[in-house]
């Protein structure tokens, strides 16, 4: 199958088991969202999908498992973006988003005139372009988020793995980098699998859902099959409606009843 297929897969860390005999399949040009409350394994699913945590079972890309693949090859075909990235401060944007380009400079070699307009265009669809020669010790938590973005899609993966891409950003901002990533798989058939503790984002950008409780899969299928009111409410623990907008689940908290405070 031509995108990403996880079969079977349990990882960890070091004496703690997390994900067991989890299942994921995405085709090339989809997009698949992990979803599930905190701790239930998502970020570690994303890492071992990045080829970063050993596992068992068998994580493929267009048919080839990702294990046999050098760090060089693998950075062609999948990026990732961590949840909490710590990108090195001291350089200015071009240059940290350059480091994009890395597999697919010779040795020892330097970038050239094709590397920068990438680095330049990557820029600009992320509304980086005016801060290019900044620092990134300088930039607000939002900006700098959108330059890690752009550090992965600079590297033009056929994959990408994105761990709440969307945190820090503003609406606007979130939004346009989820339609910019949107337009990446409809365009050049980039597979996307991405987490979002945003429910209503979630189901309105991924044609698929895995929903993750203690490291296992609880449902997946369509967003509308696997948000249900009574799904979320017993997993997240939350008071919650479910509504539908142009065939779009809406998934909104709302606040448990109880007495309400006198206004004054
Ligand atoms: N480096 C690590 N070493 C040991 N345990 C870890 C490590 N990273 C995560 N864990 C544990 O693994 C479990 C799953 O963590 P993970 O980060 O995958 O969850 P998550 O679903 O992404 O959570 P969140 O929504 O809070 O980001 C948690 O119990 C966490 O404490």
């Amino acid at each position: 199958m031509s995108g990403l297929r996880a079969v079977d897969i349990s990882a960890g860390y070091r004496g703690r088991p997390v994900l067991r005999a989890v299942d994921a399949e995405v085709p090339a040009g989809g997009w698949l969202g992990v979803i599930g409350p905190n701790g239930a394994g998502k970020s570690t699913l994303l890492k071992t999908l990045a080829g970063l945590l050993p596992h068992e079972g068998t994580v493929t890309v267009d048919g080839t498992s990702i294990d046999g693949l050098r760090p060089r090859q693998r950075a062609r075909v999948l990026g990732y973006a961590p949840q909490t990235p710590e990108p090195p401060t001291g350089l200015t944007v071009t240059d940290y988003v350059l480091l994009g380009r890395s597999p697919y400079l010779p040795p020892l070699g330097r970038e050239g005139r094709s590397d920068l307009r990438v680095v330049a265009e990557v820029l600009a669809r992320l509304d980086l372009a005016g801060m290019a020669t900044r620092p990134l010790a300088t930039l607000s938590g939002g900006e700098r988020q959108r330059a890690v973005l752009a550090r992965v899609l600079a590297q033009q993966p056929r994959v990408l793995l994105l761990d709440e891409p969307t945190t820090g950003l503003d609406v606007g901002h979130a939004q346009a980098l989820l339609e910019l990533v949107d337009r990446l798989r409809r365009e050049d058939g980039v597979t996307v699998v991405t987490t979002l503790h945003d429910l209503t984002l979630a189901a309105q950008y991924a044609d698929r859902l895995v929903f993750l409780v203690d490291g296992a899969v609880t449902a997946s299928g369509a967003p509308g099959e696997v948000l249900t009111q009574a799904r979320v409410a017993e997993h997240y623990q939350a008071s919650v409606a479910v509504l539908t907008s142009d065939g779009s689940r809406i998934v909104a908290p709302v606040r448990h009843a109880g007495p309400r405070p006198a206004p004054g």
